[in-house]
């Protein structure tokens, strides 16, 4: 775990001192975005047109980010459009590596062996941390947003006049509810379990824990009458909640101690991640055994010994009974 300094690799965990113990989290650095005609997005410079192979997608199967990436690939039709490498389950001394197995798929683009190295070769000085998922531009051999947020946005539309499926899940109408459920769901649970998580200090993860269980409370309650976040059709943030949930038994319960309930508790929630578990092309973005070795076995801080718990055993293909939500309108 580390990061870049003027292109230079430094091998350092996150610092929690000067915050009170609290885990703060970096703005993402490339901010371009993919468009249809190639005019630049809401951010960023012009001259990423949406184009059939002309992108490649970094990711980690392990990370509830680049998943978001993988969903919208999937819901959109873009795999072989966007084709992806898939870094190795372990994050150590050197950050996301292409070492060979257990999934990890090579980097056919730059041919590098560290994720770093497509930071570099996108900005030889680039300082800061080298996350995924990474969205790389092989036209101009770059980076053109290594922010999730605004990838799935860009698969959401951008590739819509070469070829993805039908689907959009951030209509027009509907994107002020949406982006409000997004803050919410963003800050106390998303980035709400990284928080507790890499809290060093008790009031830092109690700060994180509380308004984290409040918002599935809520979120629980929502969900009590309407099968999905905004109603009857699923929405940019039923998938952006969905990565976190699935994660949050298996390994936000016990690794990073938000352990005053699981998802398993949530008569409603615990149905809803299984239904979109079981929504066409999401079960195959799904790879437990990975998330597992990776938190259990990247986070030294926080479990020393990496030894990965066996349990607990969640069959997210079991019925979810959510279906006849749909019937009322
Ligand atoms: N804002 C970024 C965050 C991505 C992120 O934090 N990814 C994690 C993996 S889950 C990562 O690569 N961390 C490496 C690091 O922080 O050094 C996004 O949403 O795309």
């Amino acid at each position: 775990m580390g990061l870049l300094q003027d292109g230079k690799w430094v091998d350092k965990w996150y610092d929690t001192k000067s915050t009170d113990g609290r885990y703060v989290r970096k703005e993402s650095a490339f901010r371009n975005w993919v468009t249809a005609d190639g005019s630049a997005g809401p951010s960023g410079i012009s001259g990423f047109m949406a184009e059939r192979d002309r992108y490649h997608l970094y990711v980690s199967l392990a990370c509830p980010w680049a998943h978001r990436t993988l969903i919208f690939r999937a819901l959109k039709s873009l795999e072989e459009m966007i084709p992806i490498s898939n870094v190795h389950w372990f994050m150590g001394e050197d950050g996301w590596t292409f070492a060979a197995g257990d999934g990890s798929t090579p980097d056919p683009i730059n041919n590098t062996d560290l994720l770093h190295q497509v930071y570099t070769a996108a900005k030889p000085d680039f300082t800061g941390r080298v996350t995924v998922p990474v969205l790389w531009d092989k036209h101009q051999e770059t980076i053109v947003s290594n922010e999730s947020a605004e990838i799935i946005r860009m698969f959401n539309s951008a590739f819509d006049g070469v070829g993805a499926a039908v689907g959009d899940y951030y209509p027009d109408t509907e994107r002020v509810e949406i982006d409000a459920l997004n803050a919410r769901i963003y800050d106390t649970l998303n980035n709400g379990v990284y928080k507790a998580g890499f809290a060093t200090t008790q009031r830092a993860y109690e700060e994180a824990v509380t308004p984290l269980f409040e918002t599935l409370d809520w979120l629980d309650n929502r969900l009590s009458t309407q099968r999905y976040l905004m109603g009857t059709h699923l929405t940019e943030a039923d998938w952006r909640l969905f990565t976190t949930l699935i994660r949050f038994d298996p390994v936000y319960v016990g690794h990073f101690k938000c352990n005053l309930r699981q998802i398993a508790d949530y008569p409603h929630l615990s149905g809803y991640v299984r239904d979109l578990y079981q929504h066409p092309r999401i079960a195959e973005t799904v790879d437990i055994p990975y998330i597992k070795k990776h938190y259990y076995g990247s986070h030294e801080s926080v479990n020393p010994t990496r030894v990965v718990p066996m349990g607990p055993a969640v069959d997210f293909s079991a019925p979810h009974n959510r279906a006849d939500f749909n019937k009322e309108n």
